[in-house]
């Protein structure tokens, strides 16, 4: 997205912990694109890369809700990661930090209180126990309370947080895994969740084009922008999680069965934690981690969703793709999965 719709980019360094393929392709255009290999944690991996830089997107982060990761590594990569970035921007002197946060920030909230249409400012109880969103809450707050502190030079560090809420597009792994699920079940998917709670989703290149644009922005707007949260937001329709997947998986052959939920939620939240326990008791041999356990079905189950239009209003942001773009575009990507399941 920086490479297509950013005329002033004039290097492009991405830094992460594993490095595709895919960068090769952006290496052949007239912006010097440098893909240096580095871990977050590493305070002098990070220095190194931001020297120099104008402005830093810190979009990388250990992202399990599947309890694959120790809620000790989830805390070093998402907040002891974000504060390296933070101190390599102060050292180097780099002025900009627009940081990938997420609706977990907010909720849903371990008492499963629904957030219906919610923006920037509606009043929610964010109370967690999940590690992954206890680390994106505290990250966010080091970013935002960084604010204003003065970089090398003497300048002042100007940061904002984006908060996605569910990502889809091409590449959505968990999208992937229920449809290889669903092609296993000879093309069905059995409802879970009642089609009445509504789960946020933004398309993946929505999501890119905001960081876009904020990072641009933050520079003309800095007393406007700075030290603000963003919900991100499309105009993907307002679905429960699974009727949402099927807006893209039912093109691709699958059937969701079931009106209402086959088994009562009681009996799912019983499944959920006996997920957890033989995920426990397996630990010692192997991992165990199915998408189905208390936390994902929490979050599944409760409604949460985003109306706002702050983005608009502060940094002109419209969705660079249509609901049906983004869908298209998604369909065609599982698509080209087919045939390759597993
Ligand atoms: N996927 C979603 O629905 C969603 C929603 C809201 C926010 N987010 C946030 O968006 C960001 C990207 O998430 P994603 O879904 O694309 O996940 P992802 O796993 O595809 O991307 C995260 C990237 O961070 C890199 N990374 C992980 N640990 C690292 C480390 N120690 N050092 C350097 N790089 C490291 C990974 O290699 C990966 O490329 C994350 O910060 C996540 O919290 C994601
Ligand atoms: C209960 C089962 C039938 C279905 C399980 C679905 C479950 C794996 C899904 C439901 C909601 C998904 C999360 C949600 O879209 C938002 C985010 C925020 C982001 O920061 C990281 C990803 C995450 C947690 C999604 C993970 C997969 C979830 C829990």
């Amino acid at each position: 997205m920086l490479l297509q719709r950013e005329p002033r980019l004039r290097e492009l360094r991405v830094f992460d912990l594993h490095l595709g393929p895919w960068l090769e392709e952006l290496q052949t255009g007239p912006v010097q694109v440098t893909a240096i290999q580095g871990d977050v944690t590493q305070a002098h991996e990070v220095t190194a890369a931001v020297a120099g830089a104008h402005v830093v997107i810190h979009t990388a982060g250990l992202v399990d809700v599947f309890g694959r990761a120790s809620s000790e590594t989830i805390h070093e990569v998402n907040v002891q990661g974000t504060q390296n970035v933070i101190e390599a921007c102060v050292q180097t002197g780099t002025q900009f930090l627009v940081y990938t946060s997420s609706m977990e920030v907010v909720g849903p909230n371990i008492k499963g209180h629904p957030f219906y249409r919610g923006n920037e400012d509606t009043p929610y109880e964010a109370a967690h126990r999940h590690p992954y969103p206890r680390s994106k809450a505290l990250a966010e707050q080091l970013v935002l309370e960084a604010n204003g502190r003065k970089v090398h030079g003497g300048l002042p560090l100007v940061t904002c947080a984006l908060r996605p809420t569910g990502i889809y597009g091409e590449g959505h792994q968990i999208m992937r895994d229920i449809y290889y699920q669903g092609q296993r079940l000879g093309g069905r998917l059995f409802r879970a969740i009642p089609a009445s709670v509504e789960h946020g989703r933004v398309y993946v290149g929505n999501v890119a084009w905001m960081h876009v644009l904020v990072a641009r922005e933050l520079q003309q707007q800095a007393a406007l922008l700075g030290g603000q949260v963003y919900f991100c937001y499309d105009s993907s329709p307002y679905k429960s999680y699974e009727d949402f997947n099927m807006e893209i998986l039912g093109p691709c052959g699958l059937r969701l069965v079931g009106a209402r939920p086959l088994l009562p939620y009681w009996l799912l939240m019983f499944l959920a934690l006996l997920n957890a326990l033989l995920q426990w008791l397996l630990r010692p041999l192997l991992l165990y981690a199915p998408l189905l356990n208390p936390y994902t079905l929490a979050m599944a189950n409760t409604t949460f969703t985003v109306s706002t239009n702050k983005a608009q209003r502060h940094f002109g942001y419209e969705p660079l793709f249509s609901w049906e773009d983004s869908r298209n575009r998604t369909i065609r990507w599982v698509r080209a999965m087919d045939g390759s399941a597993p």
